[in-house]
């Protein structure tokens, strides 16, 4: 079986602690990415709207302009910072998420940038399936009120490590793109996600363990830490599980930061003890969407 990881990983997820001031934010995430570094992370994540709070109401204000790339540093500051950050960590940074204008549709987007430990951008997604729930009495969120949705799924490859899959947050629901992600030989699949205090406990673990044991591939989610005093509380439990769908770490809801070091061994093992990959009867559902009313 080829190698889907080429080489041990040690991976770290900042659960990070983000609140109004962008520039506090960019400069504590540097701080938070540093440390993993120093820890010997290779791979580091920062959180869904890791420099801004998480709401509709933050979006238009947050937002950066990432084009024509490179952006200017006035166009976004949030750019430069995680290129310069990845740099000087000397590590892949995927810097979770910013709120993105794109001047010449005056669309907004949920954008995650992917930088090399050189600093150069290898990588970009735009969340694809929005957060638009309406649990009565709990919690009703619709991002669709400001954001529009990406149109691609994302993998982005490491050169010295080998593939991840690239969603955000509510990415997580779809199992398809997580699949064609694992497919396209995806040794992780990587989401920014801030799930909230209702479908945090409901859904979370489950689901990053879902994907893990559907795909046989690492999951890591990476939470903002809560802020009590926020509009939106975010669920933390920022977490890393394994290809059985083991979590290997996992944090509770303050700021911190978990690692876990990688192996192909993991994948190549499980997949050979359950060879669900070569068993998967693709002549019976070719096109999933067939089923549609
Ligand atoms: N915030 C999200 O995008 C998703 C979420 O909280 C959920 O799916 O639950």
């Amino acid at each position: 079986m080829a190698a889907f990881l080429r080489k041990p990983l040690k991976l770290a997820l900042v659960q990070l602690a983000s609140g109004a001031d962008k520039t506090v934010n960019l400069s504590h995430a540097r701080s938070k990415v540093l440390e993993a570094a120093q820890a010997g992370a290779r791979l580091i994540v920062l959180p869904e709207c890791f420099n801004s709070p998480y709401g509709t109401q933050y979006f238009p204000k947050y937002a950066e302009t990432l084009h024509p790339s490179p952006p200017t540093k006035e166009q976004s500051p949030s750019y430069h910072a995680l290129s310069a950050i990845a740099a000087e960590a000397n590590a892949y940074l995927v810097g979770g998420s910013i709120p993105e204008l794109e001047t010449s549709s005056k669309k907004y987007y949920n954008t995650s940038l992917v930088f090399s430990p050189s600093g150069s951008l290898i990588g970009t997604h735009r969340k694809t399936h929005l957060f638009d729930i309406d649990i009565p009495g709990k919690i009703s969120f619709k991002e669709s009120d400001v954001l529009s949705p990406g149109d691609h799924l994302t993998v982005i490859d490491l050169p010295e490590y080998g593939k991840i899959g690239l969603a955000i947050c509510y990415d997580i629901r779809f199992p398809e793109a997580a699949m064609i992600a694992a497919r396209k030989g995806a040794f992780l699949l990587v989401y920014p996600g801030a799930f909230n205090t209702t479908t945090g406990p409901l859904h979370w673990s489950l689901l990053g363990r879902a994907r893990a044991v559907d795909n046989q591939s690492y999951v890591a989610l990476c939470s903002p830490a809560r802020d009590v005093n926020a509009s939106y509380q975010a669920y933390g439990h920022t977490l890393i599980a394994d290809p059985s769908a083991n979590i290997l770490s996992e944090a509770e809801d303050s700021e911190t930061i978990i690692y876990a070091d990688l192996s192909d061994e993991a994948i190549v093992n499980i997949r050979k003890g359950i060879p669900i990959y070569t068993q998967r009867r693709f002549d019976l559902y070719l096109d999933v969407s067939e089923g549609q009313n």
